[in-house]
């Protein structure tokens, strides 16, 4: 069993199959072993901040809409999650002796990188208190610009937010399997995974649960989110008590993703540049330009560019994608300096005609080097 990584602040991402494990409203069955965790690594001085799903799970209940057969419309869905947020918040306040601060936020706070450092310092501020943050979307709110979509992604950017060192996601799965163990009964638990590829995100599927959201796919992508900043995450099995109690013993009875070394972790920047900022349009490069972004941390010029895709103005993000012989691959994101109307005046021409063509060259790039992150 892979040892856990010694930690200070953990974010600790509770799934609806352990809120509401019968899809019938929140339960305590699982969630007081896990409180009682919290409590003890709080006791030791520990900070744990919880990002816990399950107000769908709660509205339904207290609403008797429980025929998860029928798809609840978006209305109905937020709806539903302003009536059970409320009864979600009472549910965990019981079970501790401190306050616990509901925390809600959509994607459009992760994506600002104003609202990201107000939520930072809200966040910090809230553990200095001595209150448990317990984290949601504000799924009432939430449109689909405007939301993360999924617990399991929100947890690792909370995680960001918070500079924690571990990630723990709690589900009803023993951890990352070779393929799904609901549809496949043989398949092979991975207890640690060193590296996030594509390889590693093929074997995850969705989810068998009526109240849950992604199934492993979003909980690759969560993990990818945070040990891309370094920091460790794990996937337990929140309902087996054995399994708290080898955290306890330093053992992660799940899978571990370990956290990239201190030279491949993107900076804060460029994390929030790769993960939460959205990108609008699309530059195709040739394969000059993509040698020398990938392997000589280049600038983006406009003499490498060959097609533009979008309608972006100078500050947007777009993804730079190398083209050739048909193929086209994402290689970088990057934020760019000129309108797209204006990339597609000087694309493949010299730096040097930026001014001729435009009138006006305030940079001799599309793209500066500080501003692009590697795909
Ligand atoms: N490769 C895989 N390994 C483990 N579980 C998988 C895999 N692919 C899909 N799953 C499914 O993901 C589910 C866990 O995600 P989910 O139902 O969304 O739970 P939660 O509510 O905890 O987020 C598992 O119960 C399992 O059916
Ligand atoms: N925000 C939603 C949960 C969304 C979600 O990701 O659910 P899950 O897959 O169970 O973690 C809610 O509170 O119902």
């Amino acid at each position: 069993m892979p040892m856990l990584p010694d930690w200070q602040t953990a974010v600790a991402k509770v799934g609806s199959a352990l809120v509401a494990p019968d899809a019938r409203g929140c339960s305590t069955r699982y969630l007081l072993p896990i409180a009682q965790w919290i409590r003890e690594q709080r006791a030791q001085g520990k900070t744990v901040i919880v990002v816990s799903s399950g107000a769908v799970a709660a509205g339904r209940a207290a609403q008797g809409r429980m025929d998860t057969t029928t798809p609840l419309t978006i209305p109905e869905k937020q709806a539903l999650a302003a009536i059970g947020q409320s009864l979600l918040m009472q549910h965990w306040s019981r079970l501790f002796d401190v306050p616990c601060a509901q925390v809600l936020l959509t994607y459009d706070d992760l994506r600002r990188r104003t609202r990201f450092v107000n939520a930072k310092n809200t966040l910090s501020a809230l553990i200095d208190t001595g209150a448990l943050p317990i984290v949601n979307e504000n799924d009432t709110v939430a449109t689909d610009e405007l939301r993360v979509g999924d617990n399991d992604n929100l947890a690792a950017f909370v995680a960001v937010l918070a500079e924690a060192d571990l990630l723990v996601m709690c589900s009803d799965v023993d951890g990352l399997y070779d393929a799904d163990p609901h549809t496949t009964p043989n398949a092979t638990r991975i207890p640690r995974v060193n590296a996030i590829d594509a390889s590693v995100h093929a074997l995850a599927g969705g989810s068998h649960h009526a109240a849950a959201t992604g199934g492993m796919r979003t909980k690759i992508e969560a993990a990818e989110k945070a040990t891309d900043r370094g920091i460790p995450t794990i996937i337990i099995n929140g309902k087996k008590r054995a399994y708290l109690d080898a955290l306890r013993n330093g053992q992660v009875p799940g899978t571990l993703f370990t956290g990239a070394a201190p030279a491949q972790q993107l900076s804060s920047r460029k994390h929030w540049m790769r993960h939460a900022l959205p990108a609008i349009g699309r530059l195709f490069v040739d394969e000059g330009a993509a040698h020398a972004l990938q392997e000589q941390g280049a600038s983006l010029l406009p003499s490498g560019i060959i097609d533009v895709e979008g309608s972006f103005a100078p500050g947007d993000a777009v993804i730079v994608a190398r083209r050739s012989e048909g193929t086209t691959q994402p290689i970088a994101k990057g934020i760019v300096q000129y309108s797209a109307a204006d990339v597609r005046a000087i694309q493949g021409k010299h730096s040097t005609n930026i001014a001729r063509v435009l009138s006006t060259a305030p940079t001799d790039h599309i793209i500066h080097r500080d501003d692009l992150v590697l795909l």
